[in-house]
């Protein structure tokens, strides 16, 4: 993927599986977040293939992908404010072609899973942060997503929040039977929620592995914890 003179990624070649959890670090600028543009359609890339299954949708809308069952967060939660809680997950099953009652039904049942079924009436703007990603994922689920691709769900999160989202993001797969793809910066999170981290730097990917793996990995310590880091794991 180029921009202009910029080459955000190079030769980068990712595959996630169904039910799979793979998590996607790196250091900021790494191309994290246009990698998940890239799978989901908001860029077209430069040169290369998305393929969902045997399917090249690489020339697919993002909508189109959604309806295939590739469905993404954001790293900015764009709830519609004004809504309640119930009517953000309604809205986004109606957009996914489900007729009105039976995205109330729908609603229903993923703010029950969810936790969020005490304040389904409220707005959405009243939630705390914790809810609010709750939401988002609530949201995405909504679309039944065969690959669920979250930008940073835990973004802004305390340690709390961040390991009841841990819980909640642990159980989709199986609940849900969907892949998820991660791109995330809290580590304490990466480390336990996902089998398999892919690691990017400079738009190339520079590991592959469980995160033991990774922590040992020369290559991802320099890139990702720094070169000062690295060394004083090697004296230590
Ligand atoms: N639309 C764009 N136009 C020009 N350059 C871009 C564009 N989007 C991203 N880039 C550049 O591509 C590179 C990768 O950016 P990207 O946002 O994908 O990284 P990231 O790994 O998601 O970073 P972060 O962890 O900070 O979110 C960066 O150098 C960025 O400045």
């Amino acid at each position: 993927m180029r921009f202009g003179s910029l080459t955000a990624l190079e030769d980068v070649d990712l595959e996630i599986r169904q039910g799979e959890i793979l998590g996607l670090i790196g250091p900021n600028g790494a191309g994290k977040t246009t990698l998940l543009n890239v799978l989901t359609g908001y860029q077209r890339p430069s040169a290369g293939t998305v393929r969902l299954g045997d399917r090249d949708v690489t020339k697919q809308s993002p909508g189109r992908r959604s309806r295939m069952g590739v469905t993404r967060t954001f790293q900015n939660v764009r709830l519609f404010a004004s809504l309640s809680v119930r009517e953000n997950v309604e809205v986004a099953a109606l957009g996914a072609g489900r007729s009105p009652r039976s995205a109330h039904a729908l609603a229903s049942s993923l703010l029950a899973r969810l936790g969020l079924d005490q304040r389904a009436d409220v707005a959405a703007a009243s939630l705390p942060y914790g809810d609010e990603r709750r939401l988002g994922v609530a949201r995405a689920l909504a679309t039944e997503p065969r690959f669920l691709l979250l930008d940073e769900p835990a973004a802004g999160l305390n340690e709390v929040e961040s390991d009841e989202l841990l819980e909640l993001l642990r159980s989709l797969p199986e609940a849900f039977g969907c892949a998820l793809l991660i791109v995330e910066h809290d580590m304490r999170l990466m480390t336990r929620l996902c089998p398999r981290l892919q690691v990017l730097d400079y738009g190339r990917t520079i590991g592959i592995g469980s995160p033991a793996e990774m922590r040992a990995d020369r290559r991802v310590l320099e890139a990702y914890l720094g070169a000062e880091e690295a060394a004083r794991d090697a004296e230590g």
